[in-house]
């Protein structure tokens, strides 16, 4: 029988889009590496804790306490911070308390990412690329983080820079049909409608789709019609003439 599906290929990571908004997530260490787990943290809607003595924070982390984006608790770890938290980032500069670290996170069953010790960790991080909803990230499997941080500024230089500006006016789009359409059984029909639009328009066509635009999207819609960004634009520009 001829093979019909993918080969497996062991040794990756499972790479998903993990939601902690409104978690708790506590980052041990104040220093450059914390500094970027903070900001990925705070990207993703996360209430963050640092625990680091004062004395230790960089100035970006400083920073943002001072700010009250983040809470700070001003000494080293001790093992009852982990009370409440949903996910724990360790970026000490010491291995030894980096294990005990994640010795008790286990104990709890905490996720955690301890950064010095690859095989410590229950999830790594990788190079992130940020453009609005649009979040792409390289990953090497910790074979070459710096070379994860090459081929991201890489496949950065190959995007267009209204990606994340179209990739917004789709999930108003996506919105707006769910509300016109939101029966179960339409899904299928719903889905590949979407598809169809994201394929057949340009991201500037996509970036330039109005409010009103998206309003005459249900005629197209329930016609069965998957419209090109010129038939939405003379139907807008027939309507506005007949309104008048
Ligand atoms: C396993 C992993 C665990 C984790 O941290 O989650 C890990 C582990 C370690 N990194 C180390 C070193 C460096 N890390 C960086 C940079 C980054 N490291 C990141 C992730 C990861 N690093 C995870 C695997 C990711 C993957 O493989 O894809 C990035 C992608 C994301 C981020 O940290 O947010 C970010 C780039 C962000 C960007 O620029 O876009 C640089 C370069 C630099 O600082 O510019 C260097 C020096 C050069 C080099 O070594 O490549 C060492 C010490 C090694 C030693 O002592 O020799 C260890 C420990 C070890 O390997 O044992
Ligand atoms: N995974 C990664 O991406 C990378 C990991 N590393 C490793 O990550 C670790 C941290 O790196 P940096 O941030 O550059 O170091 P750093 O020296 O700038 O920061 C270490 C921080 O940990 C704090 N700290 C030390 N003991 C503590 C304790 N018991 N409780 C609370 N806070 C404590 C210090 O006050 C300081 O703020 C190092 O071991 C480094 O080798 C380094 C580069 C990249």
């Amino acid at each position: 029988m001829s093979q019909r599906f993918p080969d497996v290929q062991g040794g990756g990571s499972l790479i998903v889009a993990w939601q902690v908004k409104g978690k708790n997530i506590l980052v041990v260490g104040g220093g450059e590496v914390a500094a970027g787990r903070i900001l990925h943290s705070l990207n993703a809607d996360a209430k963050v804790t640092v625990v680091c003595p004062k004395s230790g924070l960089n100035d970006e982390v400083a920073f943002r306490v001072a700010q009250q984006q983040i809470s700070h608790v001003d000494r080293c770890f001790e093992p009852h911070d982990l009370d409440g938290a949903d996910m724990v980032l360790s970026a000490v500069d010491d291995p030894a308390t980096s294990s005990r670290i994640w010795q008790f996170c286990k104990e709890r069953q905490l996720p955690a990412n301890i950064a010095d010790i690859p095989s410590e960790c229950d999830f790594y991080f990788g190079s992130m690329y940020r453009d609005g909803p649009l979040q792409v990230m390289v990953s090497t499997n910790g074979n070459g983080p710096k070379m994860a941080s090459i081929v991201r500024k890489k496949i950065a230089d190959t995007l267009p820079q209204n990606t994340g500006a179209a990739i917004v006016n789709v999930g108003k789009l996506r919105k707006k049909l769910r509300d016109v359409a939101p029966d179960i059984s339409e899904g299928p029909k719903r889905m590949k409608w979407i598809s169809n639009i994201c394929e057949l328009w340009t991201l500037e066509e996509l970036v330039k789709m109005s409010d009103e635009d998206m309003d005459l999207v249900p005629t197209f819609y329930d016609a069965n019609i998957v419209p090109s960004f010129d038939d939405i634009h003379a139907k807008s520009d027939a309507s506005n003439f007949t309104s008048q």
